[in-house]
Parts: C-alpha cells; sequence; structure tokens
C-alpha cells in the first residue's frame, strides 16, 4: 500500500545482496582470516603501549582504480617486509568518502566514477580489492562511514577510523562498539579532541541500536563495546595538532579517560594543509617526535604512486593518471618508501634510548 505522506523524496529503493551472499561469494578462509587477526591483535598492542614498533596507516586517500591500488599495496608490501623490524605497516584502503558540500563518496557508492553509483558492484569490488591487499601480506585500515557497510567488509579490516565529520555521530560511535577491531576517532574539524574522546569512551561502552544482520534484515544490534577504541590528532580549523605539546596533551587525556596512553597522529588533512609537499615534511618532523619517545603509536600518511592529485573531469576515468589521487593530494611513492626508511630510523633510534 503506497502512502500519500511517506517517502515523498526518495526516487527508489534497490535491494542490495544480503552481507552473508557477498561474503560466501569471496570468503576470507582460514588463513586470511588468521592474518587479519595477528594483525588487530598486533595494532592494539602497540597503540596500548605494549609493543614498541610504530604503526603506520599509509595509503591513497581514496581507492578509485582497484588495479592502481593493488599495484601500490605490492610495493608497500616489499617496503613492509623490509623494515617489519621497527614498523607495523597497515595499507589505507579507503573506499567511502565523506563530502565537505558534495563530490565523488568512494568506491563504494559509485565504483563506475561516473554517478551511475552501482552500489551492489561496489561493495563486490570493495571486497574483492581488500581479499587481494591481504593476499600481499599486509593489513588493511579503512574508515566506516555508512552505518551499514561493515558488514560486507569488516571481517577483512585490521584498523578502521572514524572520521572528522562523523567522530561527534552517536550512530559512528555505537557502529565502533561493535567493530571487531581497533578503532581511531579522529579530533573534530575545529580541532576538538574532546569530542573524540568522548566518542572512544561511547565506543567501549554496550550499545543497543538499529542496523542490518547477515542476511540484510533490520535488526537491533547489542554489541559489548570496543575495548581498542582510540585518538587521531589530524589538525583542525585553528592549526595542526601534531607538535610535542598537543601530542602530550592529548595521551594524557586519553589515558586518563581510561583510553590508550598512546595515540595516532595524521601528518595529513589539518596537519598539513593538505598540501603533500607538506605532508612529507610533518611525516620528518614526527619521526624526530617519535625518535624522542612521544607517545605516539601510530602516524598516518596519504600517498600514491604519483605525487599530488586530479580532479576528474568531463572525460571520466578514461581521463585520468594512473596512481594519482582524485581526492587529496598524496605523497608520491618513491618519497613515501624513503619516509617508511626515516619512520623505521626513528623507531631503532628511540630504542637505543631506552636501553
Ligand atoms: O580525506 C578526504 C577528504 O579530506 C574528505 O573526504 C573531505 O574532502 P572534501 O573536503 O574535498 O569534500
Ligand atoms: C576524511 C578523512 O579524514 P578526516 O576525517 O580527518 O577529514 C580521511 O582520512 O580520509
Amino acid at each position: 500500500m503506497m502512502s500519500a505522506t511517506g517517502d515523498l523524496r526518495v526516487t527508489t529503493f534497490e535491494p542490495l545482496p544480503a552481507p552473508r551472499e557477498l561474503r560466501d561469494e569471496l570468503p576470507l578462509g582460514q588463513g586470511r582470516e588468521d592474518a587479519v587477526e595477528l594483525a588487530r591483535t598486533s595494532i592494539d598492542r602497540v597503540i596500548s603501549g605494549h609493543d614498541d614498533r610504530l604503526v603506520v596507516v599509509v595509503g591513497p586517500c581514496s581507492v578509485h582504480d582497484p588495479v592502481a591500488a593493488l599495484d601500490y599495496a605490492r610495493r608497500l608490501a616489499a617496503r613492509a617486509a623490509e623494515l617489519d623490524g621497527e614498523l607495523l605497516v597497515v595499507m589505507r584502503v579507503y573506499f567511502e568518502k565523506p563530502r565537505s558540500t558534495g563530490g565523488w563518496k568512494g568506491l563504494i557508492n559509485d565504483p563506475g566514477l561516473d554517478g551511475s553509483h552501482r552500489v551492489a558492484d561496489g561493495l563486490r569490488l570493495a571486497r574483492r580489492t581488500l581479499v587481494d591487499v591481504i593476499d600481499t601480506g599486509l593489513a588493511v585500515g579503512c574508515e566506516f562511514l555508512e552505518p551499514t557497510s561493515p558488514q560486507f567488509i569488516a571481517d577483512a579490516v585490521a584498523w578502521g577510523a572514524i572520521g572528522a565529520r562523523t567522530t561527534e555521530s552517536q550512530i559512528h560511535r555505537q557502529m565502533a562498539s561493535g567493530l571487531s577491531m581497533p578503532v581511531g576517532f579522529k579530533n573534530g574539524m575545529d580541532g576538538d579532541v574532546g569530542v573524540a574522546l568522548d566518542g572512544c569512551t561511547v565506543a567501549a561502552q554496550e550499545q543497543v541500536f538499529f542496523g542490518v544482520d547477515a542476511d540484510g534484515r533490520a535488526s537491533v544490534v547489542s554489541t559489548t563495546g570496543n575495548p581498542s577504541a582510540h585518538l587521531i590528532l589530524r589538525g583542525g580549523k585553528s592549526g595542526p595538532n601534531f607538535d610535542s605539546a598537543s601530542v602530550a596533551t592529548a595521551a594524557e587525556r586519553s589515558r586518563a579517560a581510561g583510553h590508550a596512553p598512546r595515540v595516532v597522529v595524521d601528518a595529513s588533512h589539518a596537519n598539513s594543509g593538505k598540501d603533500h609537499v607538506r605532508q612529507a615534511e610533518v611525516v620528518e618532523l614526527l619521526a624526530g617526535q617519535v625518535a624522542a619517545g612521544e607517545p605516539i603509536g601510530a602516524l598516518m600518511m596519504e600517498s600514491f604512486i604519483e605525487p599530488g592529485r586530479q580532479d576528474l573531469g568531463d572525460d571520466g576515468p578514461a581521463g585520468l593518471v594512473y596512481g594519482q589521487s582524485i581526492t587529496d593530494a598524496c605523497i608520491g611513492w618513491d618519497e613515501t618508501s624513503r619516509l617508511l626508511g626515516v619512520l623505521a630510523d626513528a623507531v631503532a633510534r628511540r630504542r637505543a634510548t631506552a636501553g
């Protein structure tokens, strides 16, 4: 029965496959599940201060071309293997983009990059990409944005993020309370760290909320709470917040609120004004802070094969430069590889000082 008063502004409802269908189509299997589980535990141990390595979440601002993402993953996996005594490298494999005023919302929402919004294909492509990246030997990090998307892909994800635009959202905090991996909350867009700490506190609690189950049925979801929620410093409208004093204050506030004693620092976004050249300078400064023993458990870098960014123009995907970001500007591969070496060296210096 159609209602005369409901759904007046909805144009279509298009059914999606059930999460279980997609997971059965592209199963992880025991080997990959073991790898995801080990990566989650290891990341948690680093951020909680029980492992003296540094987690580095590094990769494109967004995945728009799975072939280029996998090409990048193979390069990163080889470099990560060389540095694994000091660094625990997690590839940023972001499929969902929160936008400030509009634009392409990521590979899941619009895999054709053309406004066709073939979301079922996007979910399938995202899951395929995650499986392929795990097969390179890397762990994967994603931002979770759509409240039901984790049911389709989260079993493959070792680290999750709640972004600056949603860190105050009850929906996302509840979602994080049920996610199976360590989840970082970014400080707010204005730079407020308190809202991210509140996010960690809500995520750590048991929650009851609306969601879907593995069969895609609307469900009441009850969660245990996520004990591994932690803080990500990404700068804000008032400027960067990766300096020593900001890191020390944030880490102390996190510890005092019962969360991790170490923070994640995002070298991109408002910590570098989205300028990839500045981002590399910020990574170098952070390496010095890591070497000095500051409470930094992880660092985030936006990096792809080619430096910089490009606009998705009228020619669509066909007109794009291979391996270059279509969202925020990224550090190119050669510079990324060098910076990973600098960070590994910083960890070695920290260890030498700690004796
Ligand atoms: O990381 C990506 C972007 O910073 C985020 O999605 C916002 O982008 P926008 O301000 O270009 O919309
Ligand atoms: C959107 C992102 O960052 P932020 O939430 O910090 O703007 C991101 O990391 O892709």
